[in-house]
């Protein structure tokens, strides 16, 4: 089999990710090391939102950027679409990777500054013409809700809810099967916040796409994700269904965490799990 024509097994088949007993662990010193994930296994099917969650420095995202194959991998095992990352040769590597797409917390930090949204699409597109042919620009730029008339600004000309649109946009160009969401919402506006929530869950409906959603923001995971794996010190605690872990919590930490969010905001990201309304073309 050529190394850059292997069949990729599909959602159907395999999970999306499938992690087993990861850890990560950085060093610190000449003798020190710091274990920030700790034998963590989980997985997304096709089509899911699974949220991880944890206070500050519980390892989250140590652990998106390890499936995103950005980030260090101690041991354990990362499976994309069925296959493990450390096993793959560069080429097999390089076809899987735009499976994977992440999205940042900070959008402009994420955009080159001296490049239009056009012209970095055009780059993005020069990279993998075949992948990206699917689209236009601007049947790109309505899946996002984003008025072509953008195209032609530079990221500060751009709002923190469209310019995330646009780092949104740039990732589903390359038709990933996962998108890992790191804090994707947490600079933005509560009313902005909702309506790119509001996109990621049409998104998921119209294009399939799964959705690894890393966030300390217990409401807003619980608007989101269909389950959710809470993370303490490197390691998961609990997980389940959202509904359940965080209306019912069996861990003391996650009773903590659910127990630190406003009463009212959890109840209100409840109510929002019904139909979307997702804005119109900003
Ligand atoms: N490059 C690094 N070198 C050493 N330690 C690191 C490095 N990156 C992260 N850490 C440590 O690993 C632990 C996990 O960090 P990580 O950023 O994954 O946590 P997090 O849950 O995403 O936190 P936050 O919500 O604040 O982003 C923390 O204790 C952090 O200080």
């Amino acid at each position: 089999m050529k190394g850059d024509d292997f069949p990729i097994t599909t959602a159907e088949e395999a999970p999306v990710v499938e992690v087993d007993g990861l850890t990560v662990r950085y060093r610190t010193g000449a003798r020190t090391r710091h274990t920030a994930v700790d034998g963590v296994s989980l997985r997304v099917e096709g089509g899911e939102i699974v949220g991880v969650v944890g206070e500050s420095g519980s390892g989250k995202t140590t652990l998106g950027m390890a499936v995103a194959g950005l980030g260090p991998r101690t041991a354990g095992e990362i499976r994309v679409l069925g296959r493990d990352l450390a096993a793959l040769r560069p080429a097999e590597l390089r076809r899987l990777r735009p499976e994977v797409q992440v999205i940042f917390q900070d959008p402009h930090g994420s955009l080159d500054p001296r490049q239009s949204v056009r012209s970095g699409l055009r780059e993005l597109r020069g990279l993998q013409p075949e992948r990206t042919s699917w689209v236009s620009d601007e049947e790109l730029m309505a899946q996002v809700r984003l008025a072509p008339d953008l195209l032609g600004r530079l990221p500060h000309q751009l709002s923190g809810g469209q310019a995330q649109r646009v780092c949104i946009a740039r990732a589903l160009l390359l038709r990933p099967r996962l998108l890992v969401a790191d804090e994707p919402t947490s600079g933005l506006d509560v009313s902005v916040q909702a309506e790119v929530l509001g996109l990621l869950l049409r998104l998921r409906e119209t294009t399939g796409v799964s959705v690894l959603f890393v966030s300390h923001d217990l409401s807003v995971v619980r608007r989101i994700c269909d389950r959710v794996y809470v993370m303490l010190h490197g390691r998961v605690v609990e997980e389940g269904p959202a509904a359940r872990v965080l209306e019912d919590p069996v861990h003391d930490y996650t009773r903590r965490l659910v127990a630190a969010v406003p009463g009212r905001r959890l109840r209100a990201a409840h109510a929002a799990r019904e139909p979307q309304n997702t804005g119109s073309p900003t």
